[in-house]
């Protein structure tokens, strides 16, 4: 893999990049399989972290084995790659597709941390193809 210690250097000038903390509330459903807490998508930006409380409900699509659950952990966050982590690497960093599902059991909580560059700031990819 070519090494460019470049790749995160901003080109825009000072504008400052974006976050965005998103509150995610799932409550409690009678019957899960009828219901979905969140659609099947990829984010949209750069890097999510997301801390998902001791409740499970977040899962990703991977490859022949489908839905996969993501086990919540103590004390971790899950790193989600983003769509313009994808476009900047050329693929390299795959964009995940995630939901999240609903149980009868619990209400679930979720915060995601959404991080990107500034709204205007034009994306290409910064490695080339092999
Ligand atoms: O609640 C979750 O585990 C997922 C939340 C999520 O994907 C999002 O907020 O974009
Ligand atoms: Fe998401």
């Amino acid at each position: 893999m070519r090494e460019d210690v470049k790749w995160f250097k901003p080109n825009n000038g000072s504008k400052p990049p974006q976050a965005l903390l998103q509150l995610n509330s799932y409550p409690v459903c009678p019957d899960p399989s009828r219901a979905m807490g969140l659609a099947p998508h990829t984010d949209s930006s750069l890097l999510t972290l997301l801390y998902q409380s001791n409740t499970s409900g977040l899962q990703v699509l991977h490859g022949n084995s489908g839905w996969v659950t993501v086990p919540p952990l103590a004390g971790a966050l899950v790193v989600n790659v983003g769509d313009l982590m994808h476009i900047l690497s050329n693929g390299r960093f795959k964009t995940t597709l995630h939901r999240a599902v609903v149980n009868k059991a619990e209400h679930r909580i979720s915060v995601a941390y959404f991080f990107g560059p500034s709204r205007d700031a034009k994306i290409s990819p910064l490695i080339e193809v092999d």
